[in-house]
């Protein structure tokens, strides 16, 4: 469970030769009771973990896409604790790990101890906390150690080097980079430079390496794939869902796949 769980779906990935894929999709858009539907369908198209997001009013680090399925999930009713009941409720018939992605706040007010521990009870493996600074990780990370949750930590290519390097040694589960959307016309020089900065990252990190933030076609998906360990595809997959557009889904989970590469 936890940490474990996570490192367990990766490396059963990583070493058929496939890559990682991490969906993120927002909890309690299209209503939570189809909370279970919606991951159970993830996982059985292959994707390694759930990112999945809690809707919160101040969503600061949230895209476009991602504060209106925030909005509508909240219209809906969604609440934290109704999130965790609802993982609760079928905890046994999922085998993916989660990943819960939540700004500090909500924990804050929940209480750190008490969080973590019920995410624990829920099977909630591990956090995404985009808000809280890395110099202030120590406020929850002793914690959620003690419940065998992993912290997962976010880099940037704009981030000074040793800071990326302190970042990429802490992260637990995985390292998620952050790529930057290539703009027209200097795309090349902005390929380069993503592949040599998340090359880096592996070197220094001992957890795997996924690249996200704004990929969203099978070709993206397999492009990074050469690059790092991974990727993170989130408003795609939220504009994907809400439409029920489920085969696209299916077939940018599947471009990860080792035996889709080769051809
Ligand atoms: O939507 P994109 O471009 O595919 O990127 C994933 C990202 O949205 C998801 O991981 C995410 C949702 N909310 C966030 C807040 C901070 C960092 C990352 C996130």
């Amino acid at each position: 469970m936890g940490k474990s769980k996570i490192n367990a779906a990766f490396k059963g990935v990583l070493d058929k030769g496939d890559k990682a894929f991490v969906p993120y999709i927002m909890a309690g858009d299209g209503g939570l009771e189809n909370l279970k539907e919606q991951i159970l369908f993830l996982e059985k198209s292959g994707a390694t973990v759930v990112e999945l997001g809690i809707p919160f009013s101040d969503p600061v680090a949230d895209g476009p896409v991602i504060q209106e399925a925030g909005l509508r999930s909240l219209a809906n009713g969604t609440t934290l604790e109704g999130v965790l009941e609802s993982l609760l409720d079928w905890k046994e018939e999922r085998q993916i790990p989660i990943v819960l992605m939540t700004y500090f706040n909500l924990i804050f007010s929940y209480g750190i101890e008490r969080f973590a521990k019920r995410c624990e009870e829920v099977g909630v493996d591990g956090l995404i906390i985009p808000d809280l600074p890395f110099e202030e990780d120590e406020m929850v990370a002793p914690i959620f150690s003690k419940y065998e949750l992993a912290l997962i930590h976010l880099v940037a290519p704009t981030s000074p080097r040793n800071r990326i390097e302190q970042i990429a040694k802490k992260t637990e589960g995985f390292l998620y980079a952050v790529t930057v959307k290539g703009t027209t016309g200097v795309r090349n020089e902005y390929e380069e430079g993503l592949a040599s900065y998340l090359e880096q990252l592996k070197e220094y990190s001992s957890v795997p390496v996924l690249a996200g933030f704004g990929v969203s076609s099978p070709e993206k998906v397999r492009e990074l794939g050469e690059y790092c360990d991974g990727v993170i595809v989130g408003s795609k997959i939220v504009e994907l869902l809400f439409k029920g557009e489920r085969e696209e889904i299916t077939n940018i989970i599947v471009a990860s796949k080792k035996s889709t590469i080769q051809s």
